[in-house]
C-alpha cells in the first residue's frame, strides 16, 4: 500500500504537462533523498549541489518536495514577486506538535491567523513605533558596557542578559531569561528524523533511542512557559494599575471589551512571546560574531574607533543621533551580519499551489529554503566574500546591501529587523568607543587563537570562545561610568 501511494504521489509531483521538476540528486524509491540530507551546515552541501544542478536544487523526503534556492534573484522572484504562493511554512511536527511551539508566528501557516498576528507586531516594530525603543536600547547597552568593564571574561553571559533584558522590557515591562536553543536545534531541516517522518511522534517516551521525545518534553515546558509566564505577570500588573509601559500593557489596554474582558488575549501573548523567541538569540549571536570579527580584523576595528573619535570625541558616548555620521561603524554592523549570518538558511517557506517557474514545475506543498549563506558569500556579488571588509558597504557603488538577504524575503521577512539593527548599532558603537577587543592571552602571555566555529541550528551561535575586552583608556572607562551612573533608572 505504501509503495502504491508513494508511486502515485511521485507520479503526481514528477511533472506537470511538459514541465519537469528542477534538477537535483537522484532519488531512491520511497525515501527519496532522505539519506543525502545534510544534518548540519546544510548551506555548504547546497552550495556543492549548486555547482552540479544550478540555482534551484530539488530533493524529496518521503515524497515531501524540497527546493534549495541558491540565488538571490530566484528568492526575490518567488518569495517577493509571487509572494501570494510562497509565504506559508512547512509543518515541523517535532517543533509544532511535540514541543507545542504552534503558537509561534514564525511557524504559522500563511492565512488569516498569521496575518492578524503580523499586523499586531507591525504596530510596534515598524517605524515610527520601533523608534520609541531607542531609549531602552541606549540604556541597556550602556549597562552592558559597565558589566563588561567589571567582568570582561563573562562577555557572553553579559551580552545574553543585556539583550534578554532589553527584549523583556519592551515586550513585558520586566526582565526574565528563557532559552530558545532547543527550538533552534530541532527546526533544522533534517536534524530530527521526526520532521520528515511524522508518525515517529507517536513513539512513546521510553522507547530506546527516542531521545528526541525527552527533548520534546523539555521543549514543551519551555514553550508554554515562554508563552504564558511573562504575559501573566504583566497582565496582573496591568489589572493592579502598576504595569510599566510595554507591548503587553499597551495591547491589553487597547483590547478591553465592553464587560472589561481582554479581547484577543491569546493573540497578545503570542505576538509578545514571538518578540522574545525571535529577538533574543538572533541579536546575541550577531554581537558575538562582531566580537570575533574585531579580534581577527584589528584594522577594521581601528577604522571604526578613529571614526568614533573624530565624530564623538572623548567627552561623551555615542547616541542614536550620531548614527548617520558614523558610516564605518554602520558598515561594521552590516558586515557582521553578512560575514557569518545568524540564519544561514533563512526561514523555510512553503508553497500553497502548483507553480511553473523558469520552465520548472514546483508542486504545491514544496518546502523552499533560501540558501542565504551562499547569497551572502557569492563571489560575483561580494569581492573576496570570506574576508571581513566593512568598506565593501561604502563608497559610490557599495556591494549588495546584506539587509536585503539576512532578514529573509517577501511577506515572511523578519518583522524585528529594525529593532535588531538598532540594538546592534548601539552596542557596536558603544563597545568600539570604550573598548579594544583583542585575542585573549594564556597564563604565559601567549596569544590564544580563537576557534571560529558555529553550532548547528536554524539560528546558529558561535561555540564558546575567548576574547579580551579592555578599556581603550582610563578616561574612556571613567566617562562610561559617569554616563551610566547618571542614567535615570
Ligand atoms: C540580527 C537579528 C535577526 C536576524 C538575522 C533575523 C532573521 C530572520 C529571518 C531570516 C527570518 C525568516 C524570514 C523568512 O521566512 O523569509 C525571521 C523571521 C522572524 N523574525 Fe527575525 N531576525 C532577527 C531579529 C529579530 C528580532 C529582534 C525579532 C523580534 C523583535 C524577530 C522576530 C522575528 C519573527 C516573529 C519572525 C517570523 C516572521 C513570520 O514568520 O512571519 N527577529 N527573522
Amino acid at each position: 500500500w505504501m509503495i502504491c501511494s508513494y508511486t502515485s504521489r511521485q507520479h503526481e509531483t514528477q511533472r506537470k504537462g511538459e514541465f519537469q521538476l528542477p534538477p537535483g540528486p537522484k532519488r531512491l524509491p520511497l525515501v527519496g533523498n532522505i539519506f543525502q540530507m545534510p544534518r548540519s551546515r546544510e548551506w555548504l552541501k547546497a552550495a556543492e549541489w549548486r555547482s552540479e544542478y544550478g540555482d534551484m536544487v530539488y530533493l524529496e523526503n518521503l515524497g515531501r518536495p524540497l527546493i534549495f534556492i541558491n540565488s538571490y534573484e530566484i528568492a526575490v522572484d518567488l518569495f517577493e514577486k509571487r509572494s501570494a504562493n510562497y509565504s506559508s511554512r512547512p509543518s515541523f511536527p517535532m517543533v509544532n506538535d511535540l514541543q507545542k511551539w504552534d503558537w509561534l508566528i514564525a511557524l504559522m501557516p500563511y492565512g488569516d491567523a498569521w496575518r492578524k498576528h503580523r499586523s499586531f507586531l507591525h504596530n510596534f516594530l515598524e517605524p515610527p513605533g520601533v523608534l520609541g525603543y531607542k531609549d531602552i536600547q541606549y540604556k541597556t547597552s550602556l549597562k552592558l558596557l559597565k558589566r563588561l568593564l567589571h567582568e570582561p571574561l563573562q562577555f557572553e553571559r553579559h551580552i545574553r542578559t543585556s539583550i534578554g533584558a532589553m527584549i523583556m522590557m519592551i515586550a513585558y515591562g520586566h526582565e526574565v531569561e528563557q532559552a530558545v536553543s532547543l527550538f533552534s536545534i530541532s527546526a533544522a531541516p533534517g536534524s530530527f528524523l521526526v520532521n520528515v517522518v511524522p508518525f515517529l511522534k507517536y513513539i512513546p517516551e521510553w522507547f530506546p533511542g527516542a531521545a528526541f521525545q525527552k527533548l520534546a518534553k523539555r521543549g514543551r515546558t519551555f514553550s508554554q512557559a515562554m508563552l504564558n509566564n511573562p504575559h501573566d505577570v504583566t497582565k496582573s500588573e496591568v489589572l493592579k494599575g502598576i504595569a510599566r509601559p510595554s507591548m503587553t500593557s499597551e495591547l491589553i489596554g487597547d483590547n478591553i471589551g465592553e464587560k472589561g474582558e481582554i479581547l484577543d488575549e491569546d493573540v497578545i501573548s503570542r505576538v509578545t512571546g514571538a518578540v522574545y523567541a525571535g529577538g533574543a538569540d538572533t541579536s546575541v549571536s550577531t554581537l558575538l560574531t562582531f566580537l570575533i570579527a574585531m579580534m581577527l580584523n584589528p584594522d577594521a576595528q581601528n577604522r571604526g574607533q578613529e571614526e568614533l573619535d573624530r565624530v564623538i570625541g572623548s567627552e561623551r558616548m555615542p547616541t542614536f543621533d550620531d548614527q548617520e555620521n558614523l558610516p564605518f561603524v554602520n558598515a561594521i554592523c552590516l558586515e557582521a551580519m553578512r560575514w557569518a549570518p545568524v540564519a544561514p538558511m533563512g526561514g523555510p517557506h512553503a508553497s500553497t499551489s502548483d507553480d511553473i517557474y523558469n520552465g520548472y514545475f514546483i508542486p504545491e506543498g514544496t518546502t523552499l529554503i533560501a540558501n542565504q549563506w551562499l547569497m551572502l558569500h557569492d563571489p560575483s556579488v561580494y569581492t573576496d566574500p570570506e574576508a571581513f571588509k566593512p568598506e565593501r558597504h561604502l563608497g559610490a557603488q557599495p556591494e549588495r546591501d546584506p539587509v536585503k538577504i539576512v532578514f529573509g524575503f517577501g511577506r515572511r521577512f523578519c518583522p524585528g529587523r529594525h529593532l535588531a539593527q538598532q540594538s546592534i548599532f548601539m552596542t557596536v558603537a558603544n563597545i568600539l568607543h570604550v573598548f579594544n577587543v583583542t585575542k585573549a592571552r594564556d597564563e604565559d602571555g601567549g596569544v590564544i587563537e580563537p576557534r571560529v566555529e558555529y553550532k548547528p541550528g536554524l539560528i546558529r551561535h558561535p561555540h564558546p570562545f575567548k576574547c579580551a575586552i579592555s578599556p581603550r583608556s582610563d578616561a574612556k572607562a571613567a566617562l562610561l561610568l559617569q554616563v551610566v551612573d547618571s542614567l535615570d533608572d
